[in-house]
Formats: C-alpha cells, structure tokens, sequence
C-alpha cells in the first residue's frame, strides 16, 4: 500500500503544539464530479438509525463532495436508545461485496467500522492485499457511544496483530485504546499521548486519541502522534447530546480528505472542523427519544449564514449580550473578567469588552484572561472598537460604532471567520452594516441610560423602524433591563433577537443573579399574537 503519499507534515514543537485547525478547513470550493472522483470505501455496519454507521460514513463522505461506496459487516437496530440488536453479515458475503467493489472501482481510501468477528477482519486484511488502495483508515469501533458492544473482545489480537500494521491511522477513542491496550487508565489528556504512543508501535503510520468522552475536559481535545510528535487538536466542546456517529463521522471525513489529496494532518483538521461545526448546527435538532441522538451532516445545504469553522456565532447568540463597564467594575472592586464569568454563569450568550479608558496592556491582558473563560463555555467573546486587541487576542470579533474604523476595513483586517457588530441609529446605517459584511447590529439607545451620556435615544419606535427592513440579525441596547426587556420581545420583530445590556448586570452586587433575573424575563415573555402575525406577514 503506498502510504509515502500521504506521510503527514510533523510539525515541530512537541506535546504542547496546539495545531491552529482554522488553517484547514474542508475545502469549500464546489468539487465537480468528472472523470476519477475521490472515493471511500466504507466496511463498516448499517445503523438503523443512521446517525452512525455506513449511513454516517456515506453522509459524510457527500457533504465533503467524495464518492463513498459501502460493505456491510452487520446491520443493527438501533436508535437513540441504543442497540437492540445485531446480525453479523455472514463472512464469506463481505467477501463478496469486498470483491465486487474493489475489482469494479478505482478506491483511493477503505474506512473501517464495526468488524464485529476476527473472521471479518482478516477476510478483510486478504483482500486489502489483493487489491491495494492509497490509504486504510481504521475506526475500532469496540464499544458505540450507547454502550453497546459493538465488537468484542475476541478480535482485539486481530485488530492489533493484523489490521492496525496496514493501518495509515487508527482512531480509537478513549474508552478504544484503553481496551486495545489492556486496560489502560485514560484519565488526562497527558494518558492520551502515553495511549497514543503505545498504539503506534502495534504498526500504524498515525494514531489519533479521540477526546469527545475524556471526563471532566472542557474542550474536545484529540491527540495525534505521528511517529514524531504529539499533537494536541483542541476543539469548542459543543453543549449537546446530538453526538450519535462523532467517531464514525469524524473517521469517514479523515478519510475523505485522504481521498482529495490532504496531507494526513491536514485531513485530520479538517475532519476535526466538521464534526464541530455539524454539532454547532445540529444543537437543536430532535431526532428520537433517547439520550443521544443523531446529528445534520448537511447542514451546509441548509445554513444560510455562513458560519465558516472559528466563527462562533449565530444569531441566537445575541439573546443575552452582556457589555462590560471598566468604570462599574471598579465601582464594585471587580476585575474585567470576573464579571464576565459571572455574566456567563448567569446565563450571557455573548459578551463584549467594552473598556474605553484602560491602558492597552491592561486591556489585553483583562481580554485574554476573558477568552479563555468563554472559550470554556463556548460563548463568544467580543471586543468594543479595539480592532487591534481582538487581533492581539484572536478573540471572536469586534464591535464598533459609527466614528470607529470602517466596517469594511475591520472586515478585510479580520478576516471571513471573524465577527462584526454595528451601533446603527437608523435603517440607512443598519443597510450600510449590511453592504459592509457586518454579522450583526446594536441599535439604541433604547431608553435613556447613564451608561452612554448624550446618547439620542431612538426609542422602541426607532427600533422597529430599524429592525423592519434590517437585513442582518442583531440587539436592541441602552437602558434595558428587567423591568422593561419584555417590551422588546412583546415587538415580535423577526431579526431583533436580544438585548444588550451593561449596568443591568455590571452595576449590581451580584451579577449572576441580576442575568438569571433578565434570562427568565426573556424567556418567559410571549410575543403577543397579533404581533406575530405581523412578523410572519
Ligand atoms: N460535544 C462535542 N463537541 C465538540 N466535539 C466533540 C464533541 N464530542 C465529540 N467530539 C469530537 O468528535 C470526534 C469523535 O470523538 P468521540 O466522540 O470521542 O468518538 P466516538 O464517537 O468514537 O466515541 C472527536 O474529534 C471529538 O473531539
Ligand atoms: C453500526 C454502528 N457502527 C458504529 C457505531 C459507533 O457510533 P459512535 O460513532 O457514536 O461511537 C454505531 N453506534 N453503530
Ligand atoms: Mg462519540
């Protein structure tokens, strides 16, 4: 199997080598299927509920604009409760449809999955080498995410004596690798690379530790060994129970990638991007009863904003938007990013720095400290008319005014992947936001505030002389809190979708409890029915 083709760029620097997978992103370019297409062969079992599975692997494989053929090794019931049943495929029939695909198409890349008998496998392994392939892929999917056995113990030899020495990576998750490696505690993202390691020398060119269910890590971190170095890919972890078929998904597009050519790093970011963005965009989705359900593998047919992987925003991420006041923190004796962590602990969906007298290095240091805090919680984090700070700190975009720095200029100093808010007044300024390649725009103030001194206000008839032709989403800001935030929602205004708030939180004594008070506000309040007719005309 010529694998030379595919030996991976090792980067230097060593185990704590944060690889920035923002640089691969899966290629969007739209791929026209002509002559040779890229493609996936796929022998893995059927998922009767498809979010894992052949049916994962095939999904995936579209999404990512590869041809993906399949062999059948079993076909379960199952669903988002978990495995009800199994029915092995006779070997002798993989064989077969082994056989019929490799001697008929041009595979570039074999993807494993569930091999559920020895037997399988080393059928497997004998026609591999009958018709070799540019590169083999091996998920050893032991044990589903359910629970359920998937493979047991007994092809544990076979996996590791003769399909990992053929393997170009293996992706075992944790609970995988410990089995695979005799029981192994996997505890830190330190066991993950000591497991990586030790999987290596069973044969394969690459190893990847998948973190999706290392206990207690507040990102998703893989582990990558080459053969050289540990690399650790750090992901947002998605709050979400839509993770049925990560590992199946995340294998399949490693492999797809392979197929258009990606260097083996690169595959693995880009893979790594996916499945982070389809559980971004699938948090809402409700297939099923059962605790971990399917996720939308095409959710980039449906997704009308262009969220490109490092942009953590949706429009929904306005609904509560904390701006910070250096002048209230130190009112209070608070830092900056104390009061963003308790904002967020109160229930802030985005959070802005808004400092306007601070020495830069103070503000940097106050900016990255916030970062990571939202990192952790997968808020975004936004920086008040510093164009430079956000660069500094790559946090996750800007807000300016009207007299900051040109929207169109932060847009082209940013960059596509990053965030821009916009304060409008009127709807020529909201339109402009727009032509600029604005995400979103504040409008206020709202009601008259001390927070913003000769502010004019526009009132709720200003807003919804904004928000009915605005084209972008965005918040309603200046004087808002609990006591009059429902008049905003009571507007029903389609792309108003939060409100902005500053001394309603930061000029309290305790600021969680003041955002839990508003969030109950926001969530409870009805649009009135009339209202929403209005909005759906
Ligand atoms: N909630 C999550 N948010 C973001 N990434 C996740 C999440 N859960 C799993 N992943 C990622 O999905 C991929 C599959 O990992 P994992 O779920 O551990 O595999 P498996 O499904 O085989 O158990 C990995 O890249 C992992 O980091
Ligand atoms: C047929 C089949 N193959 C693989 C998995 C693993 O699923 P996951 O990727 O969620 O661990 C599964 N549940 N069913
Ligand atoms: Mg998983």
């Amino acid at each position: 199997m010529a694998k030379e083709a595919l030996k991976p760029q090792a980067i230097a620097g060593d185990f704590s080598k944060i690889v920035d997978k923002e640089a691969m992103r899966p290629s969007n370019d739209a791929i026209k299927w002509s002559g040779k297409v890229p493609h996936v062969l796929t022998v893995a079992g059927s998922d009767s509920g498809a979010g894992a599975g052949i049916q994962a692997d095939i999904k995936a494989s579209g999404a990512l604009g590869v041809y993906c053929s399949s062999v059948i090794t079993a076909v379960t019931a199952q669903n988002t409760v978990g495995v009800q049943g199994i029915h092995p495929v006779p070997e002798e029939f993989v064989a077969e449809q082994l056989k019929s695909v490799l001697s008929d198409m041009q595979v570039d890349v074999v993807k494993t999955g569930m091999l559920p008998s020895t037997g399988v496998i080393k059928v497997l392994c004998h026609k591999l080498k009958q018709f070799p392939i540019r590169a083999l892929v091996v998920d050893p999917v032991l044990v589903a995410t359910s629970g359920d056995v998937l493979s047991g113990p007994s092809t544990l030899d076979a996996f590791r004596e003769e399909l990992f020495p053929m393997a170009d990576i293996v992706t075992p998750n944790v609970r995988e690798a410990s089995v695979l490696l005799g029981g192994f505690d996997i505890k830190t993202i330190t066991d993950m690379c000591s497991a990586a390691k030790s999987l290596y020398s069973l044969g394969p060119r690459n190893v990847l530790v998948k973190g999706g269910d290392l206990p207690e890590s507040s990102d998703a971190v893989d582990i990558f060994f080459d053969g050289e170095h540990c690399h650790e890919l750090r992901g947002v972890r998605v709050r979400t129970h839509n993770t049925h078929g990560t590992g199946c998904t995340l294998a399949s597009c490693i492999a797809a990638e392979l197929a258009k050519g990606s260097p083996m790093l690169g595959a693995i970011q880009a893979a790594k991007c996916f499945v982070e963005e389809a559980l971004e965009q699938s948090k809402d989705l409700a297939i099923g009863n059962g605790p971990q359900g399917p996720f939308d593998h095409f959710f980039k047919l449906r997704n009308h904003y262009a969220r490109p992987c490092g942009t953590r925003f949706k429009p929904r991420d306005l609904f509560l938007y904390a701006v910070t006041d250096s002048g209230m923190n130190k009112k209070w004796g608070r830092s900056i990013s104390d009061a963003v962590k308790a904002a967020i602990e109160g229930g802030a969906t985005i959070i802005q720095l808004r400092e306007k007298n601070i020495e830069t290095k103070v503000f940097v240091e106050a900016a990255e400290a916030s970062l990571e805090i939202c990192r952790s919680y997968g808020v975004p984090l936004l920086i008040n008319d510093r164009v430079d700070v956000a660069l500094a700190c790559e946090t996750d975009g800007v807000h300016v005014g009207q007299s900051d720095m040109p929207v169109r200029t932060v847009r082209q100093l940013l960059g596509p992947n990053k965030i821009i808010g916009v304060s409008c007044k009127t709807p020529e300024q909201a339109h402009q936001a727009w032509l600029d390649g604005a995400n979103y725009i504040g409008c206020g103030g709202v009601f008259p505030t001390n927070t913003k001194k000769n502010n004019p206000t526009i009132g709720l008839d200003g807003l919804k002389n904004i928000f009915q032709s605005s084209l972008l989403p965005g918040v309603a800001i200046g004087g808002i809190g609990v006591e009059n935030a429902h008049m905003i929602v009571e507007m029903g205004l389609p792309n108003l979708k939060g409100v902005a708030v500053v001394s309603a939180l930061f000029d309290r004594l305790d600021i969680s409890s003041e955002t839990r008070r508003l969030l109950g506000v926001l969530e409870t309040t009805r649009i009135p029915e009339e209202k929403r007719l209005e909005a759906s005309e």
